[in-house]
């Protein structure tokens, strides 16, 4: 016992919000799927508002990182319109930290564009070159790493390859004392800030959209009805509603045959977030008001 006081002294936990940023394709999503743990893949779940979106949360024995969405990072930076200005701006407000991930040997003007934004954040910044398994002779790094440290005042920068285990908890092992000392801001075995009934209502709307692609009615909305976890198998009883007979029969196709592919992929997938056996039960309803029904509201998340 007073062994562990005398380390908790030594090594207080920490725990922040972490800005992740960088032009597209340089490996982001790679490096926060590796970093967070394989279950968090599916979790990107972009509902339309402005609040400041978790995409991961990393917990470990020494502290917990929340990695922010910064949606610049997804159309480039000098596209952003509005609306994306806003929300970037309120993740890097958040933040305690901000990571700008380059891939190793390049620097383009959208490299440049996001540590411009990073700077005027003020935030301690963290330099990760991904992707350096790409280059062989290693000796061609040493001057591309120089010229980085050089363009900012960053804490460490950091050479990884984000599907590289041992460089993910290297990285950690970096970031984590860089957060503020505080407790753990969620408990440590959740990977996202959504809780699970959330996240299935995603995963189902995620395979509607796979399968309907362009045919898909844009009113078309996802609640779930039941979630009950028992005998390690959790149980999920879903409704699709839409608004006119027709989006119904697109959404069963011939025979159900379409609806059964849905259902029977986002059970998959929920199986792959919760590592439990899933019974999905899928329904599609037609109902001309559903915007205006307060239960399918309250359903739906949209109570306040
Ligand atoms: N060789 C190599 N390729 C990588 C590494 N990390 C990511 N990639 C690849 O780089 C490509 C882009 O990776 P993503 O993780 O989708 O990149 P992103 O930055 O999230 O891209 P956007 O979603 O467009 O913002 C994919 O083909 C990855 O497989 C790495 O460490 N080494």
């Amino acid at each position: 016992m007073a062994e562990n006081e005398a380390l908790e002294t030594a090594h207080p936990y920490r725990s922040g919000y972490v800005a992740l940023l960088g032009r597209p394709n340089v490996g982001k999503s790679t490096l926060l799927n590796h970093l967070v743990g394989q279950k968090i893949s599916i979790t990107a779940p972009r509902p339309q508002t402005t609040r400041d979106q978790i995409l991961g949360i990393l917990t470990r024995p020494d502290g917990q990182a929340l990695f922010l969405d910064t949606p610049g990072v997804h159309g480039g930076y000098r596209s952003l319109n509005r609306h994306l200005l806003r929300a970037t701006r309120g993740a890097m407000e958040s933040a305690d930290l901000g990571v700008l991930v380059v891939e190793a040997m390049l620097w383009m003007e959208d490299d440049a564009e996001a540590l411009r934004w990073l700077q005027r954040s003020g935030l301690p910044l963290l330099a990760v070159v991904n992707k350096i398994d790409k280059i062989k002779a290693k000796e061609r790094l040493f001057p591309y790493l120089q010229n980085l440290t050089e363009r900012a005042n960053f804490v460490a920068v950091v050479p990884v390859s984000a599907r590289k285990t041992s460089d993910m908890e290297k990285l950690a092992d970096i970031l984590i004392p860089l957060l503020p000392t505080a407790p753990a801001i969620f408990p440590e075995d959740q990977v996202t800030d959504r809780n699970l009934r959330f996240m299935a209502a995603e995963i189902i709307r995620e395979q509607i959209f796979r399968q309907l692609g362009a045919e898909l009615p844009y009113d078309t909305a996802v609640a779930i009805e039941s979630y009950q976890v028992e005998n390690g198998q959790q149980r999920i009883e879903a409704t699709i509603y839409c608004r006119r007979p027709g989006q119904k029969a697109i959404i069963l196709g011939e025979g159900g045959s379409r609806l059964r592919v849905i259902g029977s992929r986002a059970r998959e997938a929920l199986q792959q977030l919760t590592e439990e056996r899933v019974w999905l039960g899928l329904w599609v309803k037609q109902k001309e008001q559903w915007t205006e029904d307060t239960h399918i509201l309250r359903e739906l998340g949209y109570d306040d």
